[in-house]
């Protein structure tokens, strides 16, 4: 990237923020087809990845240009809010718009536990170098705040510098970590927690709630986030990658599940719930699929997701659109019921009033909304943090993908916490749901290569 030219974009921008008196964003791109975002996360182990299919997109962020955080249950509207008049005036050189990176904690009003502590309630940076890759090809953008007391030149000059960070070569890690402790509450105590569930569902007062469960592990040395990516990344399957950096902990996972994404107002999203695992034949595998299509506690469970989503979104867009039956939806270990669901926005209403109108569904939370969250909070155990929360991206434009942070770990210096959970619905057997968490479970600590010592 040349210094010059960044210099021209920072200045346009100041004009502005001085004329307007507020932050003003300035982005230049350039095509960067010898940079891999996966290879550059990799080297890196800093910042946001993500890799995404249908429409498929990746993308590697590094450094912090803006950082946009907010606290309680209206956190998305004030992202919203600040992201949007942060980009009224940006100046664009090239074809791509500001892109901002971020996610949030599932429940705000559970109290956040210290490994936690760094991932605040929504969180959002605007990387200072962003790749992305995409049917258009590879991209760099430089993206920049300027400020009306800023000094263009010395923003130009620290982005070049920057610059060259990205293609610094790779900090080595120690070798394999091995697992000191190993943390979890025991099968007959987690089902019994299940069983109380069952109870809540029987008398009225629920009619779904989804449990989850948290492993932790106590390491010698630190993960390496790349070379667990590389592995996700190999055994992908019809997963959505992402990972997210705070303060020296990373938040990772492999999802199966797309909450909401945008372009050009068009909506996309499906219904994702009802599991089974999958067989070692194809044969079996089929089998255990039409099993699944046809189990009437499966189809319950997936349906109350649906029909959520579909109330959810009915009063911010039209054209809303639901698959009449679901379709299976095949990952590494597992496979699911999933309904594709798709809507226009109406004028005025953003990506993120979807995202504040969809979670939690069903598919993490349960019915009816506020009953499932007391009851996680007052029964799961743990504080979920960032795990089955919305994490994605959104750009100037209003475009924007975001997942459920399924299938996800956090990895702290010398820990790794891993989440999975399951919907109870009437007719769920607790010894069945056990089960089907350690099969969502598996491809995390496959690609973990977390084995007790
Ligand atoms: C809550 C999780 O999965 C959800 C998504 C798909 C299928 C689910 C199920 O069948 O229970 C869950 O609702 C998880 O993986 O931690």
């Amino acid at each position: 990237m040349n210094e010059a030219a960044l210099l021209s974009v920072f200045e346009a921008a100041h004009q502005l923020a001085l004329k307007h008196q507020r932050p003003v964003v300035a982005v230049s791109s350039r095509p960067a087809p010898n940079l891999d975002p996966l290879v550059l996360y990799e080297t890196h182990r800093q910042g946001f990845f993500w890799c995404a299919h249908s429409p498929g997109l990746a993308l590697f962020g590094l450094g912090c240009a803006w950082q946009i955080e907010a606290t309680g249950p209206q956190r998305l509207a004030e992202v919203n809010r600040h992201w949007f008049a942060l980009c009224a005036d940006a100046v664009i050189d090239g074809a791509h718009p500001p892109l901002l990176l971020g996610g949030m904690r599932f429940d705000t009003q559970q109290p956040c536990a210290p490994h936690w502590a760094p991932f605040a309630d929504a969180s959002f940076h605007l990387a200072q170098w962003l790749l992305s890759e995409d049917r258009d090809g590879r991209w760099l953008r430089c993206q920049c705040v300027v400020e009306p007391g800023s000094d263009p030149a010395a923003l130009a000059r620290a982005s070049v510098a920057a610059h060259q960070q990205l293609f610094a070569s790779p900090r080595s890690l120690a070798s394999h970590p091995e697992v000191i402790e190993r943390t979890a509450l025991p099968a007959p105590q987690w089902q019994a927690k299940v069983a109380n569930a069952l109870q809540a569902i029987d008398s009225g007062e629920l009619s779904k709630v989804v449990l989850a469960r948290h492993i932790e592990y106590q390491l010698d040395a630190a993960l390496d986030s790349g070379a667990v990516m590389r592995r996700l990344h190999e055994r992908r399957n019809s997963s959505h990658l992402f990972a997210l950096h705070r303060a020296g902990s990373c938040f990772m996972g492999a999802t199966p599940e797309r909450l909401l994404s945008c372009r050009e107002g068009h909506l996309s999203t499906h219904a994702l719930a009802g599991s089974a695992r999958r067989a070692p034949t194809s044969e079996e595998d089929q089998q255990v699929g039409a099993g699944l299509l046809a189990d009437p506690k499966e189809l319950h469970e997936h349906q109350l997701v649906v029909q959520t989503i579909l109330q959810g979104l009915s009063g911010i867009v039209s054209d809303l659109q639901a698959a009449t039956r679901p379709e299976l939806l095949k990952l590494a270990t597992v496979q699911h019921l999933s309904s594709p669901i798709s809507a226009r926005l109406v004028e005025g209403c953003s990506l993120l009033d979807g995202i504040q109108a969809l979670h939690p569904t069903p598919a993490v939370g349960g019915l009816p909304a506020a009953t499932a969250m007391a009851f996680i909070r007052r029964h799961e155990g743990f504080d979920r943090g960032w795990y089955a929360a919305p994490v994605g991206w959104l750009d100037a434009r209003g475009n924007g993908d975001f997942l459920v942070a399924l299938r996800s770990a956090l990895m702290t210096p010398l820990h790794c916490h891993l989440f999975a959970g399951c919907g109870i619905v009437q007719g769920s057997r607790p010894a069945d749901e056990y089960e089907e968490t350690q099969i969502k479970l598996a491809s995390m600590e496959q690609a973990l290569h977390l084995a007790p010592r």
